[in-house]
């Protein structure tokens, strides 16, 4: 289909690289933990470090109630010796109890204030980005693996209060055993390191298979939003492009499940030689143990606690090994989050910039040209022209010519590669982007059909305003789209969204006239209206244009982008485009006067003759019946 390819794998990790970059991310999360909790994480830190003492002084106490036990020998009555010992572990072990409970709480309510706040962070530096970003399949990408971190991050403290928890109890356990015999700290390492390797390998591999194959899950995911969507609906079902979309959803299932299994095949293979090197290590420090005490060199006493350190202190690094694996893979997440946070911001809308006049006397371009990201070959060129306030123009030409890149580039969404669009005095490249934007009432003919109720749909351009009901029906009215609205079961409180229970779709022109309402009730002073009446009858269309130009007034520029000549026949100025420049401009009357070199007289006469003759001429029958 064109789109599964795989060229974003980031197979370049490293143990060690995961490893370096670790309490980095860590801190990343702790400080997000910081900024968002700071009591929750206090209480976390100190409760886990409670913990980790509580530890320690119990393998103590254990081995003083060793001690007393041997020492007492065969005379039972030199067991109480050993009580005062057996009291104190069950007052640590409560102590420890509490404090987990407590730590638990504490991360439990951090966690979703976490994953809130990472979430926020992303939509907002989604929302705030450049158009071209959002266009860039590269960038797009990751926008989709960042999409992750937030959860993980929550994950993440999870699993840093784990990691936190497993150090600290494994300081306690080698700290014991070092205080026993320091030959016995190594013999530690020696036991767990086999199993360290192996879980990092597992978690690696999957992170590397799950980067490599996201554009495939991507793809994945847009065939099956396809099969349920509602627009699609129709075309699936008249066009049987469900069986070519299920078709290609299977071959992609297949694919992704042989490497499911090459994955699985993988970790098996791993932890079979990782438990095999684990127990390798348990036979020597047994060994190493037993010829300690066989020379003296280590009591019984000192083997049972030695036994119990070794055991806590396993399972300590056997616990961390994999909260760290966890995290590694979490981390990995977040870093994607922290990275297109990065680049988010590099790429986003700046925040200020030079103050704009509400109603500039003229927009002015100077030598436009305008290349999108990947393209040869720009899609506006060296474009000059002046629009005075309280104007109307109208901007025609084939398709492909430029009008929809230019009227991006009138509204903001996109700054010119060369040349400058003024607004008075005021270069929009320098210019605060989000005070232009609320000047600019932008139309298109792919406007947003939005899942909410009727009313919201008018006055989402200006959702901060506020909407009253004479206001909003004043807008319906203005588009024609009242009638519409009435005829809804609980008009403008209808919400318009098929996709919910209870919701309703309008027809395509009652949408455009929707459409219409909202660009009435956003009052700005550029209205720019690209393509409106595709989905119009003629009526509808007539009027819509009438309406459109009624918006006209000595404080407001109306943009008017059409294919339907006959509309822009009473405009100010017309501009000419044609495969990216500006090829001609004047009023209808001026660029009727060059005929017959004028390609917009060409343009309209042929427009106008194809409306002279009722039908289009019928084609000559093929002698076959065979299609196309
Ligand atoms: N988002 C985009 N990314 C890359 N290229 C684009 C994008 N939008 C348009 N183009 C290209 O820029 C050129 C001008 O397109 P534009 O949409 O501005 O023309 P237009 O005159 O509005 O066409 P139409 O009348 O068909 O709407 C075309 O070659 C088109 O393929």
């Amino acid at each position: 289909m064109g789109w599964s390819t795989h060229e974003y794998a980031r197979l370049d990790l490293t143990l060690w690289g995961a490893l370096k970059s670790l309490p980095r991310l860590v801190g990343r999360t702790v400080a997000l933990a910081w900024r968002t909790d700071r009591r929750s994480l206090i209480t976390v830190g100190v409760t886990e470090v409670g913990q980790g003492v509580a530890t320690a002084f119990k393998l103590l106490a254990v081995n003083a109630a060793l001690h007393a036990v041997l020492a007492a020998g065969t005379d039972v009555r030199g067991l109480r010796h050993a009580l005062p010992a057996g009291v104190l572990l069950v007052v640590i072990n409560s102590i420890n109890a509490l404090l987990a409970s407590w730590s638990t709480s504490a991360a439990g309510s951090l966690e979703p204030k976490v994953e809130r706040a990472a979430s926020e962070q992303y939509l907002t530096a989604c929302e705030r980005v450049e158009m071209e970003a959002i266009e860039d399949g590269e960038f797009r990408e990751l926008i989709d693996r960042a999409q992750y971190g937030a959860n993980e991050a929550r994950h993440m403290i999870g699993s840093s209060v784990a990691a936190i928890n497993s150090v600290l109890s494994l300081v306690a356990s080698g700290g014991v055993l070092l205080s026993l015999n320091p030959a016995l700290l190594p013999m530690l390492v020696l036991i767990v390191a086999p199993r360290g390797w192996g879980v990092m390998r597992v978690a690696q591999q999957r992170y590397a298979s799950t980067m490599s194959w996201v554009e495939h899950l991507r793809a994945s995911r847009v065939l099956s939003n396809l099969l349920t969507s509602v627009t699609a609906a129709l075309e699936v079902r008249v066009h049987g492009v469900g069986t070519y979309l299920l078709r290609h959803f299977k071959t992609m299932s297949h694919t992704a499940e042989s490497e499911q299994e090459r994955l699985a095949r993988d970790k098996a293979r791993t932890e079979l030689l990782a438990s095999a090197l684990q127990g390798v290590g348990y036979l020597l420090t047994f060994t190493l143990m037993i010829s300690l005490c066989l020379t003296g060199h280590m009591s019984v006493a000192a083997f049972g606690t030695a036994a119990m350190a070794l055991n806590s202190g396993s399972a300590g690094i056997g616990a961390l090994v994999s909260t760290m694996s966890q995290l590694h893979e979490q981390s990995l997440y977040v870093a994607d989050l922290s990275e297109f946070l990065v680049r988010a911001q590099e790429r986003a809308i700046p925040d200020a910039g030079l103050p704009l006049t509400e109603r500039p006397r003229s927009i002015s371009l100077e030598k436009v040209s305008f290349c999108y990201p990947g393209r040869t070959e720009p899609a506006v060129k060296e474009v000059t022209f002046t629009i005075p306030l309280g104007s109307v123009i109208a901007l025609v030409g084939p398709n492909g010519s430029g009008k929809s890149t230019l009227v991006r580039l009138l509204s903001g969404l996109h700054l010119p590669d060369a040349g400058r669009i003024r607004w008075d005095e005021v270069d929009v490249a320098a210019a605060d982007r989000r005070q232009l934007f609320s000047h600019v009432s932008l139309l298109t003919q792919t406007f947003e059909r939005w899942p909410f109720t009727a009313g919201t749909n008018i006055r989402i351009g200006q959702h901060d305003r506020t909407a009253s009901p004479e206001g909003l029906a004043a807008s319906a009215l203005y588009s024609g789209a009242d009638t519409d609205i009435a005829a809804l079961p609980r008009e403008m409180n209808t919400l318009l969204g098929k996709q919910f229970r209870g919701g309703h779709d309008l027809s395509g022109g009652q949408w455009q006239k929707i459409g219409l309402a909202r660009a009435h009730f956003r009052d700005a002073c550029m209205i720019i209206v690209d393509e409106p009446t595709s989905a119009l009858d003629p009526d509808a269309e007539q009027r819509a244009f009438e309406q459109i130009l009624g918006l006209a007034g000595p404080d407001r520029i109306i943009v008017l982008v059409t294919h339907r000549m006959a509309a822009v026949r009473h405009v100010d100025h017309i501009f000419v485009m044609h495969e990216g420049r500006l090829v001609e401009q004047g009023s209808h009357a001026e660029l009727f006067a060059a005929e017959p070199a004028s390609r917009y007289a060409r343009m309209y006469r042929l427009q106008a003759e194809q409306y002279e003759y009722p039908s289009v001429p019928r084609p000559a029958r093929p002698s076959t019946s065979e299609p196309a």
